[in-house]
Parts: structure tokens; sequence; C-alpha cells
């Protein structure tokens, strides 16, 4: 997979070179391609922003900077496109779900937004040549979308074949598995400042702690977010009148 990442500070991506996306891009399975916005700006103060038209606080992005940015990165004329990720709080959600979308994508290109967010035009008109979507990675605002860029590339790389260790894992964490939390985790030692492993996980019942786990994380999901629990119960509900 390759990725693009347009910026006014790049070296906030720094951190994609580091652990496991670090990992991916060392051996091949990701091509990272970071990018700074003002490389297109041609004035003295490389003015990458505006007031905004129709009055308000803070400053837009210009469009012409970007609209350059993104043909340098993805000739219109190029064999193919990139599918563009614009981070901003107007976004659609990211999720799990989205993520394993994105992961089978060849080539994604992240527009990270600052000020007040990016000409409105910008995204229309790459939308002309290439799939575009605005996504939130939740619902508080950032200084820009830097952040929200790590917090995609890391769900999605770790999706990608090869990238960790044990696929398997992937299966039982939170929001990709049954749709529930994931159940609390231990580790040696069985007592730790007064504070003991459950029996059960000492017990080597694998039937009793598979039971156990699961209803760990119906609780946790009863607790923390009632809102997936009514979404799991409906696709089990539904799943039971299946087999009956
Ligand atoms: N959903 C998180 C998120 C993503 C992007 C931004 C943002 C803020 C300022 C300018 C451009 C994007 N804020 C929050």
């Amino acid at each position: 997979m390759r990725l693009d990442v347009v910026s006014i500070f790049p070296e906030y991506l720094a951190a994609l070179d580091l652990s496991l996306v670090g990992k991916a891009a060392k051996s091949g399975l990701l091509d990272v391609h970071l990018h700074d916005l003002r490389e297109w700006t041609y004035d003295r103060h490389r003015t990458v922003d505006d007031t905004p038209y129709g009055g308000g606080a803070g400053m837009v992005m210009k469009p012409d900077p970007w609209g350059e940015a993104l043909d340098a990165v993805a000739p219109a004329a190029g064999p193919s496109q990139p599918r563009l990720i614009v981070p901003t709080p107007a976004g659609r959600p990211f999720t799990q779900e989205l993520a394993y979308e994105l992961a089978d994508e060849p080539w994604l290109a992240f527009a990270c937004g600052r000020y007040e967010g990016i000409d409105a035009r910008v995204a229309a008109h790459a939308a002309e040549r290439m799939r575009v979507d605005e996504i939130s990675v939740g619902d508080y605002v950032l200084n820009g979308g830097e952040v929200a860029v790590l917090v995609i590339v890391e769900a999605v790389a770790r999706l990608l074949p090869g990238v960790i260790g044990n696929p398997a894992s992937l299966a039982e964490e939170s929001h990709s598995g049954d749709g529930l939390l994931e159940y609390p985790v231990y580790t040696k030692p069985p007592s730790w400042r007064g504070h003991d492993v459950p029996d059960v996980l000492l017990s080597g019942n694998h039937k009793l702690v598979a039971e156990w786990r699961h209803d760990e994380s119906v609780r946790r999901t009863a607790e923390r977010r009632p809102d997936l629990l009514a979404a799991w119960g409906a696709a089990v509900g539904h799943k039971a009148d299946e087999v009956e």
C-alpha cells in the first residue's frame, strides 16, 4: 500500500517511522510519502490560509496550494488515483469496518487540514477524479488533521497481511470480533499488590474461561457502551432467528 500525506507540519507524521507502521514501511508493505503543503506556495510568506467568505472567526486553507499539491501527488493523467481521506470533525465516523475497507486500498492519500479547515472546493474538485472520504475519528475538535491521520494509518496498517505477528489476535479485539468490548486481560504474577487474577483464569478449564470472558465482555459493554450492546443484541437475536 502506498500512503501520501500532505500537511503544513509533515514532521508531525514522523511517528509513522516508528514501531509497527515503521516496520511495515521498512518491509515494503507500506510506501509512505510525506509532503509539505507549503511546497506549493510561491509568495514570500508561503501563505496557505485566508479569511473566510461570509465572515466569522479563524482562517480557511486556500484552495490553490491544495489543488497543486494533489495534482503533484496524484497527477490527473496518472494511471491510477488514490482514495483521498480528509480528517475533519464534520466527517463520517471512522470505524473498524472502515479500517478494514481502507486496508484493501492500494493507494491512500491524506489531506491534513489546519485552521478552520480546507476550502470545500478542494474535496469537490478532487472528487471529480478520485474517491474522497471526509472522516471523523471522534466527536472532538483537534487543531488539525495530523493526529487523526496517525490514528487512521495505525488502525489500517495493522490490518495489512504480514504487519502484525499473530493475525489471530485481530479477531478477538474490541470492535472487530462479535461487536462486544474486549474482556479484561491478566498475566503473571497471580497476586499483585493485593489484587488477584480471577480464579477461573488459573483453572485450566477452557470452557469456563471462554464463558467467563464472554460474560465479562457483555458486562463491560453494558457498562461502557450500551449502544454497542443494543447492536450486538439485535445481531445475536437475528442469528438466533436464522437458526430457528
Ligand atoms: N475527528 C477528529 C478531528 C479531525 C480533524 C480536525 C481538524 C481540526 C482543525 C482543522 C482541520 C481538521 N479536528 C478533529
